[in-house]
């Protein structure tokens, strides 16, 4: 019985973010999470090194694999060039509805969209479904252990394109060292670390960039 805490999250953003502006809600689910219950978003720490690849791939169309509350949605979408947008898969409905309210708020709802199911019936769907030709960028940040099969999945479904950025959270802690082996031991693949910390705590963490050569 009850809130979730994820309802406690969105009920927060509604009454401390500014409505139309990402940064506040950013900044809101941070602070709720350092202060009063920690949530397994982003964060701010490795937020920043998302952002700075963001920024250096301008994306146009962007893969996320895990919207959860939709905190990474907001990060990434805020900086997408014009025209850009964001593909989010989730599975959890009550997340899904959570994480929508939440890109309301911060005014994103025309960048955004959340595909909701899993993400090996989704990825499969992509290019006919949701006519999507190919992906600039996908953002790994749902079950570890799904990140191998559904880089895969990705391989396979025609939706990387030589150049097409994969970048995943986590790769320490909880870790996907699968992940890590596949793109690390594959030609396929040019792969750089960005050591982190997890998010709102001091244990080691690490997001991986794997670009894809086709
Ligand atoms: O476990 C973690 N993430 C799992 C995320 C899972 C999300 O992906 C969705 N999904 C959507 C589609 C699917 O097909 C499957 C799941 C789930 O419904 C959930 O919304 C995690 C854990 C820690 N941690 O420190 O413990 C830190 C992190 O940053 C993490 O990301
Ligand atoms: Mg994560």
């Amino acid at each position: 019985s009850g809130l979730s805490k994820e309802e406690r999250i969105l009920d927060w953003v509604k009454q401390h973010a500014v409505v139309g502006d990402p940064q506040s809600v950013l900044d809101t689910i941070d602070q709720y999470c350092y202060q009063k219950e920690w949530a397994m978003n982003v964060g701010d720490v490795k937020g920043l090194i998302v952002d700075k690849v963001i920024e250096e791939v301008k994306p146009k169309i962007l893969l996320e694999l895990g919207t959860y509350c939709g905190y990474s949605a907001v990060r990434m979408a805020r900086l997408l060039p014009p025209g850009g947008h964001l593909f989010s898969i989730e599975c959890n409905e009550s997340f899904a509805a959570i994480a929508q309210q939440v890109i309301e708020v911060a005014g994103l709802q025309d960048k955004i969209s959340i595909l909701k199911g899993p993400s090996q019936e989704i990825i499969p769907q992509l290019k006919k479904k949701y006519e999507i030709n190919t992906v600039d960028m996908v953002f790994l940040d749902h079950w570890k252990s799904c990140y191998v099969p559904d880089t895969k999945l990705l391989e396979e479904s025609g939706v990387l394109r030589k150049g097409s950025v994969l970048l995943a959270d986590n790769v320490i802690c909880p870790g996907a060292p699968d992940f890590l082996e596949y793109v690390r031991n594959s030609q396929r693949y040019e792969c750089t670390n960005y050591p982190a910390t997890v998010e709102y705590m001091h244990m080691n963490d690490a997001l991986e960039k794997a670009v894809f050569l086709g």
